[in-house]
């Protein structure tokens, strides 16, 4: 079977033009602009890259982007002040401090920090717990996008079989958190894993998310399964600096039913989402009613 390649690209166009929408909307009846702080810490020139896209994504959607560039060094008090700020400036609805933070750093206290209601990458233990209560929250932009594609290739999910490769409080936890409220049968696979192969071959839904390139082969796919590929590595190959996933896309492609490629899967719908969070965000702390089809 050749695989049909869903096309989170496309997909994530769409998922900008409700944005904009929404934000043509916010603007002209409420005289609100939906704003995003971005914080980054350092110079990794992956994560410049994405707050780079990202910035620009946001001002193309008509929303207010604010970049605070801190250097690598910048201590935890100087950090705090500046998420404690963003809190408190109304004109700003959504935080994200971009990750993975300087060793220094202590994540956990910084993320928590961030006003729950602002935290737009969902990260925030309060918005943690209520996602796993099934409560209203923030939703984790990589697994919103990830479900996003799922539900709109087979509409309900309901009694699915999903493996999801990665236990990460960013990409793997939430998964399998948003597929088990959407009914799936799921289980959460890791390093300690017995038997991968054996796991993964009865899953109608693989979620890869390792950082391993290439490293689930086709013949761990049952056949017709959908495989989302979260991977983003950066190997090189005949000289060239490319882009691959988690999954070996060639083989894998022969056997599913469908599967996100790397560049122009997961990645893309990351962005999409993070700026759906925010006018999701923006509309909540005005009292006004959400946006639909943008929330989990
Ligand atoms: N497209 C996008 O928008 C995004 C992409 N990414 C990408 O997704 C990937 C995963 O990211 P993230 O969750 O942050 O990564 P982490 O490194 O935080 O987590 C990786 C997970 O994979 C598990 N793992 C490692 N080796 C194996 C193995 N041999 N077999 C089974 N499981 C294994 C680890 O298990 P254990 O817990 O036991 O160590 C861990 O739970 C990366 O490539 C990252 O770049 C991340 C965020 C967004
Ligand atoms: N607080 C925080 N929130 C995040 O959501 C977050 C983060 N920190 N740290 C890093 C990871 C990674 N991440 C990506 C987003 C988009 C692409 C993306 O758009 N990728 C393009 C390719 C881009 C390229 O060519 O490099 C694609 O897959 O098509 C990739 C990776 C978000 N992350």
């Amino acid at each position: 079977m050749a695989a049909n390649i869903i096309d989170g690209k496309a997909f994530a166009a769409t998922v900008r033009e409700k944005v904009a929408g929404h934000v043509a909307r916010l603007k002209e009846e409420h005289d609100i602009t939906p704003g995003l702080a971005v914080v980054l810490v350092g110079e990794d020139p992956a994560s410049q890259v994405y707050v780079r896209s990202k910035g620009k994504q946001t001002v193309e959607a008509g929303m207010n982007s604010f970049e605070h560039k801190l250097d690598a060094d910048t201590s935890e008090a100087d950090l705090l002040a500046v998420v404690d700020q963003l809190n408190k400036d109304p004109a700003v609805h959504g935080i994200l401090v971009q990750l993975p933070l300087p060793g220094h750093l202590n994540e956990d206290l910084i993320i928590n920090s961030i006003a729950p209601e602002k935290d737009v990458d969902g990260f925030h233990i309060s918005n943690v717990g209520l996602l796993g209560t099934g409560q209203k929250s923030m939703v984790p932009c990589t697994p919103l996008g990830c479900l996003m594609m799922l539900r709109d290739y087979h509409g309900s999910l309901s009694g699915m079989d999903a493996v999801v490769i990665g236990r990460s409080n960013i990409v793997g936890k939430p998964m399998a958190q948003l597929l088990l409220g959407d009914s799936c049968t799921v289980t959460i696979a890791h390093s300690r894993t017995k038997d991968l192969p054996d796991v993964v071959r009865r899953a109608d839904i693989v979620v890869a998310a390792v950082g391993r390139p290439e490293m689930v082969p086709g013949d761990w796919i049952k056949e017709g399964a959908t495989v989302i590929d979260v991977g983003i590595n950066r190997i090189e190959r005949d000289g060239k600096n490319v882009l691959v996933g988690d999954v070996d896309f060639a083989s894998c492609a022969e056997r599913a039913g469908a599967i996100t490629p790397v560049p122009g899967g997961v990645g893309p719908m990351t962005i999409a989402c993070l700026l759906a969070n925010t006018v999701t965000a923006c509309c909540r702390a005005n009292g006004l009613a959400e946006p639909e089809g943008l929330t989990a």
